[in-house]
């Protein structure tokens, strides 16, 4: 069976999937000659246009040094596995895909009619020394005592030298709660692997970064049968992922705002979240009490409460799920 009508998605899959796929375009690995992809956004959330038959330019922003590292780890991943092996891991991810009891997007259908909106808080590392079993420890209290109802771990090398590690861990701490990975998704053996460690879902399919490769990206993350919202920058980046069938969408104020006027982090989210077309759900990223009130006041469905939050409060569990309540319940 072809696998673009496997997935059911509108680009070729296979594109993806080449034998060029490893020397193809550094944004997104599709062969240079088929290249879809937009390239890693710079500051100020645009793209930065880089012809690809020039030699690789000192990257010039956090985002893009990222994604360059991404990029190589995924090539030596790739590289080992073999073009054929790979093949062969997708295609059977997608003949098992996962079936997690507990869902972020079956929390958000049941909350959204009450007029709630779904916590889901970051599981990070407050120190390099922490261990996976701590960060489970983390988990367990942020459900008890926080108010947490689902949970995002990050597994980039960057955050954890534990990787997928930390989020079976937590898992299976908080085997009742839906935990996502939190990571830089740019091809779909990522989503395997997330899928593998037990995950319900993942945060970290970028539009800005993944360009026309987003709509596989999703639909392939949906055929393994996990939640992954898809962070969008402006309406015109929803209006075409609405066109593809995403129904799922991630909002993160914090990129790309060099601007340091109050309040103008919340009107961007409070604008993109109207644009998002009817029967689309959301997850938003808050980094303040303030940020918090705002998104769930704007209509976010559901709110990624972010590890700075969360450790500003130390070792009080107890007083940041009040605050938080206090923060997101809407006064009628
Ligand atoms: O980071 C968010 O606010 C966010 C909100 C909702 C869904 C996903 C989100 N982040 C996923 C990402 O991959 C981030 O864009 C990326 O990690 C950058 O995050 P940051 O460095 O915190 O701006």
């Amino acid at each position: 069976m072809q696998r673009a009508a496997m997935l059911g998605a509108s680009t070729s899959y296979s594109s993806t999937l080449g034998p060029s796929t490893v020397r193809g375009c550094r944004n997104c690995f599709q062969p240079a000659r088929r290249r879809t992809c937009v390239p890693p956004r710079a500051s100020g959330g645009q793209p930065n246009p880089q012809p690809d038959d020039e030699p690789p330019k000192t990257p010039t922003n956090a985002l893009e040094a990222t994604i360059r590292r991404k990029q190589r780890e995924l090539e030596t991943t790739i590289r080992e596995l073999g073009m054929e092996a790979l093949d062969e891991r997708l295609q059977s991810a997608t003949q098992m895909p996962a079936n997690p009891p507990y869902r972020l997007s079956t929390l958000i259908a049941e909350s959204v009619p009450q007029g709630r909106a779904v916590l889901v808080f970051e599981v990070a590392r407050p120190s390099p020394e922490t261990t996976s079993a701590e960060l489970a420890e983390l988990a367990k209290a942020y459900v008890s005592r926080g108010g947490a109802a689902a949970m995002a771990v990050r597994t980039d090398s960057d955050a954890t030298p534990s990787g997928l590690r930390d989020l079976f861990s937590v898992q299976q701490a908080v085997p009742r709660v839906p935990v996502l990975a939190r990571d830089w998704l740019i091809h779909p053996l990522q989503v395997c692997e997330i899928k593998e460690a037990g995950a319900a879902g993942a945060l970290g399919i970028i539009n800005q970064v993944t360009g026309r490769g987003t709509g596989v990206m999703s639909s392939f993350s949906a055929a393994l049968g996990l939640d992954a919202p898809v962070e969008v920058v402006n309406a015109r980046e929803v209006e075409q992922l609405a066109k593809q069938g995403v129904v799922f969408y991630a909002i993160n104020v914090a990129v790309g705002l060099s601007v340091a006027v109050p309040g103008f982090a919340n009107r961007i989210a409070h604008g993109l979240l109207g644009e998002l077309p009817f029967g689309a759900i959301s997850l938003v990223g808050v980094r303040s009490l303030e940020e918090a009130a705002a998104a769930r006041r704007s209509g976010a469905d559901a709110l990624l409460v972010k590890a700075e939050l969360l450790q500003s409060y130390g070792t009080d569990v107890g007083a940041l799920g009040n605050a938080l309540q206090y923060a997101v319940t809407l006064d009628d």
